[in-house]
């Protein structure tokens, strides 16, 4: 039987102890010249018999008694190389979820391989007591360490680049095992001024993937890339000096698939999603705080910016009436509660300068690896200063459905790449404008015996619908603007009639008193003489 790293260690190790006890046996009764000697022939005899080298990885550091990191990183990777390597498996459950993570049991010894390069691993829990490395220790019975073995000739590789590895790929992997979470700031959190968490959270659960959405190839690439590019960018943002974030700006008619890519970035870089209700955010040093609590690796979402911007305003108002209401209240105390906190209520908003601060201020640079997504759909109404380039480095538009998209949407759907109505569908969706939600419910099957051609036969339907009535809404805006032009016009004559009757009363009036001026005129003579009279100012 071939004996495992750990059983020959520890046959070794015994012979070790031996060793130890002659040595110290030797410390204690030898002159000091002759123990050099000893000391140094002792060693040699040893690194011969044992040329490995051991180092040990506590689970709680010495000074802080916090878990190491280390050990985290290590189990991590163990688990994922153990669980298809050992034979023994510990199960554990991770906190706040369902899913089990398998993790190699105690005194399991598990293999690893790096640049050729052999080494062993064994998990070990309660301190044997030869175990001299952890002396100091005092004795408990949950003290775990993981003990790494390796030959000492690849003492150089393993300290050097081994062991970062580990750490790095355990690192990863703990990314990928992990619970993601979809926060939102309680509303009812802002105006208690409790020490809560300003963010509750759920497990974050979206399955849109850049798989499943439906947009332009050339256009989803580019985000890929550029998703890719600003997660491993650490080293490159600190270089330029730069706060590790990148702002998106999602614009487009609603459907179109702004919260889904959203979902689909989060899915994709693994990360948290902060869905920031900015309605109810107090003013902006709560934003700031809210801003301050998220973590790393996370995206932060405010969706319709234009609205959340605007109804800063509208909630003004609405203050100043509900004071006005509180004011003819009939409980004197809990009116000037009320009437206190209306006030502290009137003077708080989030204003556009402070928004701003929060993207790109100095306090966007607390944590890092963020994305921060502006979503609208009328990009036209942001303010310039929002969204210029730093701020939302990248403006996505999300429009409607074109006939690539709508391959994705019937690949998912449908499961289908080809069907012959798909050129028909292909003109049409040129000659209309759908959004990918429409296209995806007509393109859901509604029952049972709903099948592909039935699916397509009632998108066609419904984009030859969408076509007749883009098409009548047409005609109605052509014929309304036609009508508005004749009735522009009719004005324009009527106004000319008008005029002309005008001149022309005006001329025949000329006329007339053309024609009477003689009589008048002798009327005329007697009036202001006898006015002359009259008013006595004549001379
Ligand atoms: N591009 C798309 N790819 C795949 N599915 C889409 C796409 N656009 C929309 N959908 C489907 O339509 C539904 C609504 O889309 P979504 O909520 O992402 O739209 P939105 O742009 O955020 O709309 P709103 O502006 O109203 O918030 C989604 O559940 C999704 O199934
Ligand atoms: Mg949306």
């Amino acid at each position: 039987m071939v004996m495992t790293m750990g059983e020959m260690y520890s046959y070794l190790g015994s012979g070790i102890a031996t060793l130890m006890f002659i040595n110290a046996i030797i410390q204690q009764y030898f002159p000091l010249h002759l123990r050099g000697y000893i000391e140094r022939y002792s060693q040699k005899f040893v690194s011969i018999l044992f040329p490995y080298v051991q180092i040990s990885f506590d689970e709680f550091t010495g000074d802080s008694m916090s878990r190491s990191e280390a050990f985290s990183a290590i189990r991590n990777y163990l688990s994922d190389k153990s669980s298809t390597h050992a034979k023994r498996l510990k199960a554990d459950v991770v906190k706040d979820s369902r899913s089990l993570i398998l993790s190699m049991d105690y005194n399991e010894e598990v293999t690893d391989e790096f640049e050729g390069v052999k080494v062993w691993w064994t998990s070990t829990k309660n301190v044997p007591e030869k175990q001299y490395s952890f002396s100091w220790y005092p004795a408990s019975d949950e003290k775990r360490y993981y003990k790494l073995i390796f030959h000492r000739r690849d003492r150089k590789l393993i300290t050097d680049s081994y062991i970062s590895h580990v750490m790095k790929e355990g690192d990863a992997i703990a990314v990928k095992n992990r619970q993601r979470k979809l926060y939102t700031n309680n509303p009812g959190e802002s105006w208690s001024g409790h020490k809560r968490t300003r963010w509750t959270h759920v497990v974050f659960k979206h399955p849109a993937t850049f798989d499943t959405l439906a947009m332009e190839t050339k256009k989803k690439e580019e985000i890929i890339k550029d998703l890719i590019k600003f997660s491993k960018g650490k080293q490159y943002y600190s270089r330029i000096g730069k706060a590790w974030k990148r702002g998106y700006l999602l614009y487009g008619p609603p459907g179109t698939g702004k919260s889904s890519m959203i979902a689909a970035i989060a899915n994709f870089l693994n990360y948290d999603v902060y869905d920031l209700e900015l309605t109810t955010v107090k003013d902006n040093t709560d934003l700031r705080r809210l801003l301050i609590e998220t973590s790393s690796k996370s995206v932060i979402v405010i969706e319709d910016i234009d609205c959340s911007l605007d109804l800063t305003g509208q909630r003004e108002k609405k203050k100043k009436k509900e004071k006005d209401e509180d004011e003819e209240g009939k409980d004197p105390v809990s009116k000037k509660a009320k009437e206190a906190k209306e006030e502290e209520k009137k003077e708080s908003k989030v204003t556009l300068s402070g928004l701003l601060n929060c993207v790109d201020g100095l306090w966007s640079a607390c944590g890092e690896e963020k994305i921060i997504v502006f979503t609208t759909n009328y990009v036209e109404k942001l303010d310039p200063a929002l969204i210029r380039r730093g701020r939302m480095d990248k403006h996505i538009e999300m429009s409607y459905c074109c006939f690539e998209a709508f391959k994705v949407l019937a690949k998912n759907y449908l499961d289908i790449d080809s069907h012959p109505q798909y050129e028909e569908i292909h003109r049409l969706l040129e000659e209309t404008s759908m959004t990918p939600a429409d296209v995806a419910e007509s393109l859901m099957p509604k029952s049972d015996e709903d099948d592909e051609d039935t699916c397509l036969k009632a998108l066609v339907e419904a984009l030859e619908a969408a076509k007749e009535e883009a098409r009548k809404k047409a005609e109605e805006e052509a014929r309304l603007k036609s009508e508005e032009e004749v009735k522009e016009k009719e004005e324009v004559q009527l106004k000319a009639e008008k005029e002309e009757t005008e001149k022309e009363k005006a001329r025949l009036k000329a006329e007339r008193e053309k024609e009477e001026s003689p009589k008048e005129n002798g009327k005329l003579e007697e009036t202001p003489a006898k006015e002359v009279k009259d008013d006595g100012l004549s001379h």
